[in-house]
């Protein structure tokens, strides 16, 4: 089995060609020199050499508080938005069971894992509260500014929970705050109240900071293999470091889905075959979205869950306008484990697929899909990923932080900034009446 993940370009390329694709050499080590030799943007690049420089120190202790909270506690809350809690959701649901929440604890290494802070809906609160009923449970609250709204709520309404349970002395020994190393009103509080911290390194945004402390803690309190994690990423740092476009998958990726912008695609898909890459493809939207999306320019991310959606939104990428491009996870790994039976009557016209497994037929599925996509004048770019596992886990997310710099470099935009959302945050706080002496 491949160690890494490949990248198939064949349903692409009537719409573009391998001569174009190799033509934007120049500007791809251009592009590699801005990520690993320039200083412009060194501020903001903690998470290149990461899977190397990672703290090993704090890694230990994000394995040791995992097992205290996998001890004393039912549930976890993980309280964050955006990149401060997309990766850890988009790991413990690509990685585990399917119903993991519900499974007896017998069958889990780790706690309940619920989230928090993503919004302001009060009946997910009350629910939320409703349900840890009689639970004891930990807070994981994650904001490496500290001041993010959502979050911030949500940890104030925590903490009096937690507080009203178990008293402040107990309650703080329940809390870990994952935050700026010294700034911020988070890393203030935490100072205050005595929670244990962990460090949302300077030099990495939100959305490059999966395999930080941001995503690592509440990973490893699922139980995952954090170690195996890092391994995959560093595999992928190693496997996409040349500078060369035709020694490079990121690259090439990045690359491709540029001249498929140049060429009028405005929307890239990303489509998955398992229901378990949801929340990955949630994590993928941000990355994407935040850092391209600028100076008017930008393909707008979108993902959609196949089969289920070629059952709605299919009619619109077969025959819609041409628009979009679609970017396929495909699993490569096949399992047998259901297979559809024989009937005696075959009432129902199926017993052509008797003796077929589930896997083999959603393979079909894809397979059908890309080739009828194709033909109807939508790409489709491939990403063959030998198994979902905590290895393959860290490559993907490496390489597509690797690609989305290049490919926002390539697009002439700064990879690592958000002007644009804090256009929306400063309204909301003078509609709320923020600094008016509250
Ligand atoms: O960790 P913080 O500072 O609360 O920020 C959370 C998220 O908010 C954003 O700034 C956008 O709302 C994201 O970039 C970031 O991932």
């Amino acid at each position: 089995m491949s160690r890494g993940i490949t990248l198939d370009y064949r349903y692409a390329l009537p719409i573009v060609s391998e001569e174009e694709l190799f033509s934007l050499e120049p500007f791809v080590e251009e592009v590699h020199r801005m990520i690993h030799h320039q200083t412009t943007y060194q501020p903001y690049l903690g998470w290149v050499d990461l899977p190397y420089t990672y703290d090993k120190e704090e890694f230990e202790r994000i394995k040791y508080i995992a097992k205290k909270i996998q001890q004393d506690s039912d549930a976890l809350i993980v309280i964050g938005i955006g990149g401060s809690y997309l990766g850890a959701k988009a790991a413990l649901e690509s990685l585990h069971h399917h119903f993991y929440n519900q499974l007896p604890p017998s069958r889990r290494k780790g706690p309940e894992i619920y989230f928090a802070g993503q919004h302001m809906s009060e009946s997910y609160v009350k629910d939320l509260f409703d349900l840890l009923e009689g639970k004891d449970i930990s807070v994981n609250v994650i904001s490496k500014s500290g001041t993010t709204t959502e979050p911030a709520i949500a940890f104030r309404l925590f903490r009096t929970y937690m507080e009203k349970k178990y008293g402040k002395k107990e309650a703080a020994k329940r809390i870990y705050a994952t935050t700026d190393r010294l700034k911020g009103a988070l890393k203030a509080l935490a100072d205050e109240e005595g929670y244990e911290t962990f460090v949302v390194p300077d030099n990495i945004g939100g959305r490059y900071s999966v395999l930080t402390p941001v995503g690592l803690l509440p990973i490893a309190v699922s139980g995952l293999d954090i170690d195996e994690m890092m391994k995959g990423a560093k595999a992928a740092r190693t496997d996409l470091l040349h500078p060369r476009l035709h020694q490079n998958n990121a690259y090439q990726y990045a690359a491709l889905r540029h001249l498929l912008y140049e060429k009028g695609k405005k929307i890239e898909m990303l489509v998955h075959y398992e229901p378990r890459l949801q929340s990955f493809s949630e994590w993928w939207k941000q990355l994407f979205g935040e850092s391209e999306g600028k100076n008017g320019k930008g393909l707008f991310p979108a993902s959609a869950k196949f089969s289920t959606d070629l059952h709605s939104i299919g009619q619109y990428i077969q025959e819609g306008p041409r628009h979009l491009f679609e970017t396929v996870l495909h699993i490569q790994e096949i399992k047998e484990d259901i297979v559809v039976d024989k009937t005696a009557t075959n009432t129902d016209g199926l017993d052509y697929l008797a003796g077929k497994s589930l896997s083999f037929i959603n393979e079909k599925s894809f397979e059908g899909a890309v080739k009828a996509h194709q033909d109807g004048g939508v790409p489709n770019l491939v990403l063959h990923i030998p198994q979902l596992n905590e290895y393959f886990f860290g490559y993907l997310v490496y390489f597509f932080e690797k690609a989305c710099a290049a490919s926002s470099l390539l697009l002439g935009v700064h990879p690592f900034n958000q002007p644009g959302v804090e256009a929306y945050k400063q309204n909301m706080f003078s509609l709320l009446g923020k600094n008016n002496g509250n």
